[in-house]
């Protein structure tokens, strides 16, 4: 299906000529007004991982409960974590991104509100307090690798007792045969959803180094490392997965 697209300037650098001449150059400042119609297009059942993580959340959320969503962007996910437990006594949502312009659009579409704040800060340094649920959506899959696991351990250390971890991540393959099909199934995705050869290929170069997936087994290995247990695939399409890791 073809999706006929009027491009903003800021649609244009995130998916036109800027990226294809930057390699490794990916950046999530300045793209926070064409955000959430970039990742729709982007990653495959985006609402749908949302509404799971939502229904998912009842196991840990009540009231007085603590929820981090870690790399909010315009805090899609962080608002409906905050409506779904509209209601739940002293509950609060915290949206953290680094990115100042992800924080200022997310509070400007979701506005001032008890139960949901948004802070500019970096999820590795961020000093959390004890939480009942941390939530990333296709973010740790941003987190160097180098410092990847000591960001998986702090969610464990901060988290209470029973308390879970949502984790969305782009994923690769067991073997090289399935990397090659899994990537071709996900550009013919990219192609159906309005982007041309040209857009694909450009944002593949942009994100070299900076989006690093592990594959099913190594996040799971990761999570291990950090004290999980109890580990469960929640959803799966191609290369996209999720996972709940409870304490
Ligand atoms: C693909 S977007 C996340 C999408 C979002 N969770 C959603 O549901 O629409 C990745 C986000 O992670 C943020 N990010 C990258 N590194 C981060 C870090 N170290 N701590 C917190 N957020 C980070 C980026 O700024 C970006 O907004």
């Amino acid at each position: 299906m073809e999706i006929a697209l009027a491009r903003t300037e800021e649609q244009s650098n995130l998916v036109g000529e800027g990226i294809t001449a930057d390699r490794g150059r990916w950046s999530f400042d300045g793209i926070s007004r064409v955000f959430d119609d970039h990742v729709r297009r982007s990653v495959p059942l985006y609402n749908e991982g949302h509404d799971l993580t939502c229904r998912l959340s009842d196991y840990f959320v009540a009231s007085n409960s603590l929820v981090y969503d870690l790399g909010t962007a315009t805090g899609s996910l962080a608002r409906k974590l905050a409506d779904w437990h509209q209601g739940k006594a002293g509950t609060q949502v915290i949206g953290i991104d680094p990115v100042q312009s992800m924080v200022e659009q997310a509070e400007k579409v979701h506005g001032f509100r008890e139960d949901l704040r948004f802070i500019c800060s970096d999820a590795l340094t961020y000093e959390f307090e004890k939480a009942n649920l941390f939530t990333s959506y296709y973010t740790v899959q941003f987190v160097h690798p180098n410092v990847r696991q000591q960001l998986i351990d702090r969610i464990y250390e901060r988290l209470h007792w029973g308390g879970a971890f949502i984790l969305f991540e782009k994923v690769r393959a067991p073997d090289a045969r399935f990397q090659d099909y899994m990537s071709q199934v996900y550009t013919d995705f990219k192609l159906a959803n309005g982007y041309d050869e040209k857009e694909v290929v450009g944002k593949t170069r942009s994100l070299k180094g900076v989006l690093e997936p592990f594959s099913t087994n190594g996040n799971i290995e990761m999570l291990q490392r950090a004290g999980f247990k109890d580990i469960m695939t929640v959803q799966k399409w191609v290369c996209f997965e999720g996972f709940l890791a409870i304490k």
